[in-house]
């Protein structure tokens, strides 16, 4: 198994650059962020060129953090804003070779809030396909994310379905899934052609992975049995300094 560490929350105390290398000497295969828009694209691509490891993907903007946005491409009326903020981040991507896009929907519900979320999601794809980027949707748990526009899997592949994109997939997160459908190892098979990326926490407590109500030895030999070989993203809150919760990386490697 090669796994990805989430720089959202591994190492999220340091410097994006610094996280890079902690990441790189932990032994990770790759890294991951959340919003790296602080940090300038030339700093980033040179620590992934110094430590050789690459980053999966990044998030577009939230949109006004401080009102509790949360995602901008779900908002009726937001369209401007929500495009600009998922041009950005391809125009990021690309700078530092990064593969995945994570669009954010916001907190919204409705038809017309569908209606937006696919026009920017089309936006989205026929912008990312030429540099060959992918296009991710995350449903998010209604525990931690209340009133979030993509909650489901179920929800997800209907949207993925409906928009027909080819660079258009799913990142499967364990952890919200777990907590708003369960049936994980069913799932991740049906699922399987239309994911982009996977992601693990404990749950619901949302630790180091190997904890709580999910037995991630048998979940990971499920994925590794389905062929999937790209490295799966450790999104979980360190109880500590990174560093000293990270047993769970030679045990279920
Ligand atoms: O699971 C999460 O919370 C993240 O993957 C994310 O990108 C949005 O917060
Ligand atoms: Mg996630």
């Amino acid at each position: 198994m090669r796994f990805s560490a989430n720089l959202g929350f591994l190492w999220a105390d340091r410097p994006l650059t610094d996280a890079v290398r902690a990441a790189a000497t932990a032994g990770f295969d790759a890294v991951e962020c959340h919003w790296p828009y602080d940090t300038p694209a030339q700093d980033v691509a040179a620590v992934l060129r110094e430590t050789g490891l690459p980053m999966l993907g990044l998030n577009t903007r939230r949109g006004n953090v401080a009102a509790g946005e949360n995602g901008l491409s779900a908002l009726p009326g937001r369209e401007d804003e929500a495009r600009a903020a998922i041009d950005e981040a391809i125009a990021y991507a690309i700078a530092i070779g990064t593969r995945n896009v994570h669009v954010m929907a916001g907190f919204v519900q409705g038809e017309h809030a569908q209606d937006t979320f696919l026009a920017n999601l089309g936006h989205a794809c026929r912008q990312a396909r030429p540099e060959g980027i992918t296009i991710l949707i995350e449903p998010l748990n209604d525990y931690d994310a209340p009133g979030y526009f993509l909650q489901t899997t179920t929800q997800a592949e209907a949207l993925i379905d409906q928009l027909g994109a080819p660079n258009l997939r799913l990142m499967f997160d364990c952890y919200h899934v777990q907590l708003m459908e369960g049936n994980l190892t069913r799932r991740l098979t049906r699922l399987l052609p239309k994911i982009g990326h996977i992601q693990f926490a404990s749950v619901p407590d949302r630790g180091a992975p190997d904890r709580g109500e999910v037995n991630f030895a048998h979940v990971f030999a499920h994925i590794a049995e389905l062929g999937w070989t790209a490295p799966l993203g450790a999104e979980y809150r360190p109880q500590g300094p990174t560093e000293t919760t990270l047993d769970w990386l030679a045990t279920l490697r």
